[in-house]
C-alpha cells in the first residue's frame, strides 16, 4: 500500500508534478490515466523511489526513502515503460525478479524457482522460457518483463504501460491477471493509455492532467466528474450491453 502526501517533483525543463494526497490500496487495481506527457511515468518513478521528490511517500507504513534497496524490493516491484533487450533468455529474465531480494550470491532456492515458474505461467511465457529476448515479439517481451515483476512477489506492483504491444485478447487477459493479483491482496498500480480497460476493470481511477490529479475515485465517480474530457480529450461512457468486452467505451469529448 502506498500513501502520498504533498508529493512534488520539478524537472529542469519546467514540468512539475504535484500530488496533494493519494492512496493506492492493497487488494485494489488503481489506474493512472492521462494524456501523453501529463506525468504518469514521473509519478510512478517517484513512487518507485527512482526519482528524488519532495513530500512524503509511505510504503506499507514506512517512509520510502528510509528503506534500503533489498527491503524496498520486498515490498515493491516496478515495471518501467522502456524495456531493454539484454542478451538473455526469457527464463533468466524472469529469475531477475527473485535476484532483487537475494544477496550477492544469486542462487535460487526451490521457493524462488516455484515463484518464477508460477509467474511465467500466469503471464503465458513459460512456453517461451528458452527463447532469447532478442528473438521474441514486442508483446511477448512485454509479458516476459511482467513475469519478472510478478516473480518478485512484492505486495505492491507499479506497472508502466503493461498493455503496450499486447493484442486485444492479451489486453483482456492482462486485465484478468491484474484483477487476480489484486484479489490475492496486492496493490496493483498501472499507468496506462488503455482507458477502456482502466475504467472497466480498475477499482480506482486517478485522472492526471499537467502534473496534477484532476480527479480520483471509483471509475463511475471519475466518469461522472466532468473532468475526463478536459483531461483526456475524449470521454468515457458506461455501456449496458453484456456482449461488449469493456464496460466503458470511449466517446467524443
Ligand atoms: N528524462 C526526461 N528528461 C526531461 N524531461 C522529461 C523526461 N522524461 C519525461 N520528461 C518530461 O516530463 C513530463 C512528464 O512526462 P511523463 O513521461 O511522466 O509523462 P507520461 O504521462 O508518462 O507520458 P506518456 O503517456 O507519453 O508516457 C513531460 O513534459 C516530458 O516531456
Amino acid at each position: 500500500m502506498i500513501g502520498v502526501k504533498g508529493l512534488s517533483f520539478v524537472r529542469d525543463g519546467g514540468f512539475s508534478l504535484a500530488v496533494d494526497s493519494l492512496e493506492l490500496n492493497d487488494g485494489q487495481v488503481s489506474a493512472l490515466v492521462g494524456k501523453n506527457g501529463c506525468g504518469k511515468s514521473t509519478l510512478l518513478r517517484c513512487l518507485a523511489g527512482v526519482l528524488p521528490h519532495g513530500g512524503s511517500i509511505l510504503l506499507d507504513g514506512a517512509e520510502l526513502g528510509s528503506l534500503g534497496h533489498r527491503e524496498r524490493a520486498r515490498h515493491l516491484a516496478y515495471l518501467p515503460q522502456e524495456l531493454g533487450c539484454p542478451q538473455m533468455d526469457v527464463y533468466t529474465l524472469a529469475c531477475h525478479g527473485r535476484f532483487a531480494t537475494l544477496g550477492a550470491v544469486r542462487t535460487l532456492g526451490e521457493r524462488d524457482r516455484r515463484l518464477v515458474r508460477q509467474a511465467m505461467e500466469l503471464t503465458g511465457v513459460w512456453g517461451l522460457r528458452d527463447r532469447r529476448l532478442a528473438d521474441i515479439s514486442g508483446g511477448e517481451l512485454q509479458r516476459a518483463y511482467l513475469a519478472m515483476v510478478v516473480a518478485q512477489d512484492a505486495g505492491t506492483l507499479l506497472l508502466d504501460e503493461p498493455s503496450a504491444h499486447l493484442d486485444a485478447h492479451r489486453r483482456w487477459e492482462l486485465a484478468g491477471l491484474l484483477r487476480r493479483l489484486a484479489e490475492e491482496g496486492l496493490a496493483v498500480v498501472v499507468a496506462t493509455h488503455d482507458v477502456e480497460s482502466a475504467f472497466s476493470c480498475a477499482d480506482k481511477v486517478c485522472l492526471m492532467a499537467d502534473g496534477r490529479v484532476a480527479a480520483q475515485g471509483p471509475p463511475g465517480v471519475v466518469a461522472a466528474s466532468g473532468a475526463v474530457a478536459p483531461a483526456l480529450g475524449v470521454g468515457v461512457a458506461e455501456q449496458d450491453d453484456p456482449k461488449l468486452l469493456w464496460r466503458y467505451a470511449l466517446t467524443r469529448a
